[in-house]
């Protein structure tokens, strides 16, 4: 397929139809009164009939993403993690890629996804990110106990690390969704990584819990109060004291997960929720992260939301008048900007 037909194949996937079978930009309507469609968006109706806000926004595609694979990041070569980019849509995927390992991660794995994450933070064609294990048994099983020595999990060089502490931080900080896409177990610091993602998407395989208190760890950071804000307090102490597992249909009830599907829907369900957040306001998205986060994160988060005030700060006239009077060597003019109730 050529470059041509194959963003034409894309754009009438958006429009839910397969290529031929609609012109481009004509939009049909799907059906929407007061249920759940497909891609498990709900437009509830007061009047029976179709809202306008049902008609506007309509459903989004459930066509499988043409996925562009990235070997190479930050001029190092991939090893342990598989990081892809959706042809013509704001869609990166980074997959944990130790399969036989139940995914399990090395300093090195966390390094690669600390690249990635990187990489999409800084593409502006990026506005959504996918966090997801390679094959259906596992999204992350948590440290590799095989590399764990003392003082952290050690790599190459010898060096002990817990360096997946950075990159819950990151994926905390970073200004776009991230989504974890779960099958199969994701537990100790594999459940970790998916609570601190913004939504998480379950297959109906997926396994949750903490084990670190039956192999000599814990997380005293992120990892249980973080856990007490999403389950609350008592299930938290319950999660982490008695290191059970639960299955998906649980941890939908618990709090912990968004949406539960069948395995074999697990990426269409995925990339349904993120092309329904990219047709939404950037901005509006990016400061709503920041301002969830600033409420359980202190002075950090208030610096990011601070941040996020800033820069649209910069994007305002006024914010402007400042920069163009000190590079015009004059007083700035502050007076023509409202002071709003
Ligand atoms: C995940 C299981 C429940 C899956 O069970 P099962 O399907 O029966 O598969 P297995 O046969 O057990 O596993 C297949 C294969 O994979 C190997 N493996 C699986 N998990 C790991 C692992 N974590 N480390 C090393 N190897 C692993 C397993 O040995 C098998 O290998 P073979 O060669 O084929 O025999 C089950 O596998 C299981 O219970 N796994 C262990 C889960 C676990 O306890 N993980 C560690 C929790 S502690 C942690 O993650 C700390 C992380 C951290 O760095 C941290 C430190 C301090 C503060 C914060 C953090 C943080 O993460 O936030």
């Amino acid at each position: 397929m050529n470059n041509a037909s194959r963003r034409l194949n894309v754009l009438s996937q958006h429009l839910g139809k397969p290529c031929g079978e609609r012109h481009v930009g004509e939009v049909e309507l799907q059906p929407v009164a007061g249920s759940s469609n497909n891609a498990g968006t709900s437009y509830a109706s007061a009047t029976g009939q179709p809202s306008s806000y049902a008609r506007v926004h309509g459903e989004v595609s459930r066509a499988p993403a043409h996925w562009r694979r990235i070997d190479t990041v930050a001029k190092e070569e991939l090893r342990e993690v598989r990081y892809e980019k959706a042809v013509e849509e704001g869609i990166a995927k980074v997959t944990i890629n130790r399969p036989k390992k139940r995914n399990a991660f090395t300093p090195r794995t966390v390094m690669e996804m600390s690249w990635c994450f990187a990489d999409a933070r800084e593409d502006p064609t990026v506005g959504v990110v996918i966090l997801t294990g390679e094959g259906p048994l596992a999204f992350c099983s948590g440290g590799d106990q095989s590399v764990r020595g003392a003082g952290g999990y050690v790599g190459s060089d010898g060096i002990p690390r817990l360096n997946v502490l950075d990159l819950q931080m990151q994926i905390r900080r970073l200004p776009k969704p991230v989504v974890a896409q779960v099958a199969g177990y994701a537990v100790g610091g594999g459940h970790i990584l998916h609570m601190v993602c913004d939504l998480t998407i379950a297959a109906d395989n997926a396994v949750f819990g903490q084990t670190g208190p039956k192999v000599g760890s814990f997380d005293a950071g992120y990892g249980s109060t973080h856990m007490a804000r999403l389950v609350g307090q008592k299930k938290a102490r319950e999660m982490w004291f008695l290191a059970r597992l639960y299955d998906a249909q649980q941890a939908l009830d618990m709090g912990l997960v968004n949406k539960v599907v069948p395995l074999d829907q697990l990426e269409t369900e995925t990339l349904a929720w993120c092309r329904e957040m990219l047709r939404n306001s950037p901005m509006a998205l990016r400061v709503l992260k920041s301002a969830l986060n600033a409420a359980e994160d202190g002075q950090a988060g208030i610096q990011q939301l601070g941040g996020d005030a800033t820069l649209l700060f910069y994007q305002s006239e006024e914010g402007n008048e400042g920069r163009q009077a000190y590079m015009e060597q004059r007083a700035p003019d502050f007076s023509r900007f409202k002071r709003l109730p």
